[in-house]
C-alpha cells in the first residue's frame, strides 16, 4: 500500500475589507490569491479502471474546487455580515453581480476554515483532505493540515 499526496494549485482575484481592523486592511482592497488543494489517498489499482494508477484525476479535483469555491469568489467582492455592513450589503449587491457576504472575517485563516468544510463533504470516501495553503500575498500566506484539526 503506498499514500500518495496530490496538490492542484488555484489562483482567484478577490476584494475584501477586515472588518474593525487596526490597520489598513480596514479599507477595501483586493489581492491575487493562490490556493494549493493536497489530498491523499491510494492510487487505483484495478487493470480496467479508466483511472488506473491515479489516486484521483486531477480534472476532478478542479472540476470541484471550481464549482464550490473559485466560481464564487473568482472577482467577488467578500463582505462579513456585520451590523455595520447591514446599510451596506443591498447597494452593493444591486450594484454588482459578485459579491458574497459571508459570516465570518474574511481572514486567510477564516477562509481556509471554510475551504477545508466545503472540500471535505465532497471529497470521495477513500481520499482525505490533507493540507491546504492560501497565500493572500507574495508574502503571506496560511496553512490548515487535517492532522492538526482532528
Ligand atoms: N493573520 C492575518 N493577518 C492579516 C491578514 C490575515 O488574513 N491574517 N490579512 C491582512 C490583510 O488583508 C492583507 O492581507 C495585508 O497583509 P500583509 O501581509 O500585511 O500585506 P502587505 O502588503 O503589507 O505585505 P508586505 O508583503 O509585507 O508588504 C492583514 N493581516
Ligand atoms: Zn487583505
Amino acid at each position: 500500500m503506498a499514500l500518495i499526496r496530490l496538490t492542484k494549485e488555484f489562483n482567484f482575484e478577490m476584494a475584501h475589507y477586515l472588518s474593525g481592523y487596526d490597520g489598513a486592511c480596514k479599507n477595501i482592497h483586493g489581492h491575487s490569491y493562490r490556493l494549493f488543494v493536497t489530498v491523499i489517498g491510494e492510487p487505483i489499482s484495478e487493470e480496467k479502471h479508466s483511472k488506473l494508477g491515479m489516486v484521483m484525476d486531477f480534472g476532478q479535483l478542479k472540476e470541484l474546487v471550481h464549482r464550490r469555491i473559485i466560481s464564487k469568489l473568482d472577482h467577488a467582492l467578500l463582505i462579513h455580515d456585520t451590523p455595520e455592513s447591514k446599510e451596506l450589503q443591498p447597494l452593493l449587491t444591486k450594484n454588482f453581480e459578485k459579491v458574497e457576504i459571508v459570516a465570518y472575517q474574511p481572514t486567510c485563516e477564516n477562509l481556509l476554515i471554510h475551504f477545508a468544510a466545503v472540500i471535505k463533504a465532497e471529497l470521495p470516501s477513500n481520499i482525505r483532505l490533507h493540507h491546504l495553503r492560501l497565500n493572500e500575498t507574495i508574502t503571506s500566506f496560511a496553512e490548515w493540515y487535517d492532522e492538526d484539526n482532528k
